[in-house]
């Protein structure tokens, strides 16, 4: 969303999410508070759709749940294996029909390699935990694995050349919600178009998630490296992380009901004499916009897989692009 106020209106520097709060939540972003409807089976697995195995790791948290029964949804076949940081966990997970064991780190190999040699044609995604990215990543490069990374955080730097090294698959983006990705490709667009055209404008940003989230958006970081590009530098110390339930609800406006799992973000830029000012929003309730894009990405990185595409690392963009994205 981008909304442009009048000239010669001053804004306050900060908290614009807090101006809304006073305003009675007017400008406030408006959720469903309703789930989006589960596409029913036999449309998600209707005549000319693919069906594979796919391994989602982290199905112990909210997002490795969702891509779970989405994946089940669209008729994939989940393999019935998952992870979790910790050794001492008995437990399964029921997704549809499927009862998925949780294993502790030190089986993962030993596991993983069994499901490479079982399923060859196996999809990993990953949903697990910032700390968890370079090391999860490494082992399905060391047993060619191909995988969806959703996860955010980590060595960014070291991931792309674990997968560059080993010459395994991989889809790689902090961000699988359709409408977001488009949002971030065009203001990547919009930077390598105009370098510079924001230069001199002050740049503030506020994300809020729920308390759970340990990272910063990944999102928004890379949103602000477009911002960057325009010509705004930005301290990453400086951006506001609002994890406090009461001040979502108070003040970001989130619907309780989304508390556990939402993505609000707000980016405002204010030109040097405070004349002119920018707001891009996107805020997300839910899940369901990331396990609907992250089936998209299995898919099209199967196919690429199948097709032994000579690239062999890609982003949501490419999905988006090569029209695999619902
Ligand atoms: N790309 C995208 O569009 C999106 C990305 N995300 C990102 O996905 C990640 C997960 O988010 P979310 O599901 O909300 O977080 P949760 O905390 O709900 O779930 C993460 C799960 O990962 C498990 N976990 C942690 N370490 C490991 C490990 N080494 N191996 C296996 N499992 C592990 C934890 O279980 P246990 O305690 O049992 O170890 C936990 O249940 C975050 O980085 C988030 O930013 C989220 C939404 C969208
Ligand atoms: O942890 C989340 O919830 C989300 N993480 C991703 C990010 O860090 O950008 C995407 C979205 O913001 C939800």
């Amino acid at each position: 969303m981008l909304s442009l106020r009048p000239p010669h209106t001053t804004f306050p520097r900060t908290s614009p999410w807090l101006r809304w709060g006073r305003l009675g939540g007017a400008a406030a972003p408006h959720c469903l508070s309703a789930a989006a409807p589960a596409l029913a089976p036999e449309t998600a697995a209707g005549p000319g759709s693919v069906s594979f195995p796919i391994l989602v790791n982290g199905c112990t948290g909210n997002m490795g749940l969702s891509v779970a029964e989405a994946a089940v949804r669209r008729g994939l076949h989940l393999v019935p294996v998952s992870f979790s940081s910790r050794e001492k966990v008995k437990t399964t997970i029921q997704v549809g029909q499927t009862d998925i064991r949780i294993y502790g780190p030190s089986a993962r190999e030993d596991v993983l390699s069994s499901v490479a040699d079982e399923f060859p044609d196996v999809i990993v995604v990953d949903y697990t935990a910032p700390d968890s990215v370079n090391s999860n990543a490494e082992l399905y490069c060391k047993l060619g694995l191909p995988f969806v990374m959703g996860t955010t955080g980590g060595n960014q730097q070291l991931l792309y050349k674990s997968v560059q090294d080993s010459k395994n698959y991989a889809l790689i983006s902090p961000q699988m919600g359709k409408q977001v990705v488009a949002f971030l490709a065009i203001m990547r667009i919009f930077a390598e178009q105009f370098p510079g055209a924001f230069s001199g404008y002050h740049l503030e940003v506020l994300e809020s998630h729920q308390a759970s989230k340990k990272d910063t958006s990944g999102t928004a970081k890379d949103v602000i490296a477009s911002f960057e590009k325009l010509g705004v530098p930005y301290d990453m110390n400086r951006m506001v992380k609002i994890r406090d339930p009461d001040q979502q609800l108070e003040m970001v406006g989130v619907p309780k009901e989304h508390i556990e799992g939402h993505a609000f973000h707000l980016y405002h830029l204010t030109s040097p004499d405070d004349s002119v000012s920018f707001e891009f929003q996107h805020n997300v309730c839910g899940r369901s916009i990331y396990a609907e894009g992250t089936i998209d990405a299995a898919i099209f990185l199967h196919r690429k897989v199948q097709s032994k595409d000579s690239k062999r690392i890609y982003d949501m963009e490419d999905v988006l692009r090569e029209g695999y994205m619902r």
